[in-house]
């Protein structure tokens, strides 16, 4: 479903080149639900960016359900992303003027979707989050843990095939950090493909694989954890 060749990313500024990725090349299937860990600095987020297709690699290539999204223009792109990709971000990147319910319909304005289609759509994606009775509430008006639903909402209402998440419970306490694990795993069982940014082992164990990256390279990819689990 997701196949990276040799990826690498270079970040240049006036005086530096930072490798943040060197030479990463990993396939995920359909249905996966994979952790990246690694250090502080290590390239995680920028990993996830460009399987997210929101960087583009200096070099290298993806090919994402049998797509080559590198090719595309940038229009294009944007447009491959909202139907084939959702994302959930630490700081849950909501607009905290707009209301739960027009926080979730973000991605499909950007698709012909009638109101009466984005409504019903929307109505589902809060459902599956628990949160149908907070549609009309502000951002502000919510816990940490809601809002982190909210953003999950909004990231599963496009129907995308694959769910990136960076780092979803680090701005979370453990209660609700633990609802949220508990929400990308029962995605995950209903056949969400999702890649997760995370610093905290025990959740990572809950997942198929952990994909650890140290100083830009794929220092190891450890398969079956759930068989180790059981
Ligand atoms: N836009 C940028 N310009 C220059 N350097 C960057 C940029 N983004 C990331 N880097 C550098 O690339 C490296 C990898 O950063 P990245 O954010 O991917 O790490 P990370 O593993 O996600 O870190 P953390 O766990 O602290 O969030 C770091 O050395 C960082 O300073």
């Amino acid at each position: 479903m997701i196949t990276l060749q040799n990826i690498s990313k270079v970040f240049k500024t006036d005086a530096i080149e930072t490798w943040a990725l060197e030479n990463i090349s990993l396939t995920i299937d359909k249905g996966e639900f994979i952790s990246i860990m690694g250090p502080s600095g290590c390239g995680k987020s920028t990993l996830l960016s460009i399987m997210g297709l929101l960087d583009l690699p200096s070099e290298g290539t993806i090919s994402i359900n049998g797509n080559n999204p590198l090719t595309l223009k940038d229009k294009q792109l944007a447009k491959f992303r909202n139907e084939h990709l959702g994302f959930v971000f630490q700081s849950f990147h909501l607009i905290n003027d707009l209301s739960v319910r027009d926080n979730v319909a973000m991605p499909l304005l950007y698709r012909k979707v009638s109101s009466k289609e984005t409504k019903q759509r929307v109505e589902a994606a809060l459902e599956k989050v628990g949160l149908t009775h907070r549609m009309d509430h502000k951002p502000s008006q919510l816990s940490g843990g809601q809002r982190q639903r909210v953003a999950i909402a909004r990231a599963i209402v496009g129907n995308p095939s694959i769910i990136f998440a960076d780092e979803p419970t680090g701005n979370l306490d453990s209660v609700m950090g633990d609802e949220v694990m508990q929400m990308l795993l029962k995605l995950n069982e209903e056949g969400a493909t999702i890649i997760m940014v995370t610093h905290d082992e025990q959740q990572a164990k809950l997942t198929d694989r952990i994909i650890r990256v140290f100083d830009g390279r794929q220092v190891s990819v450890q398969p079956q954890n759930k068989l180790e689990t059981v």
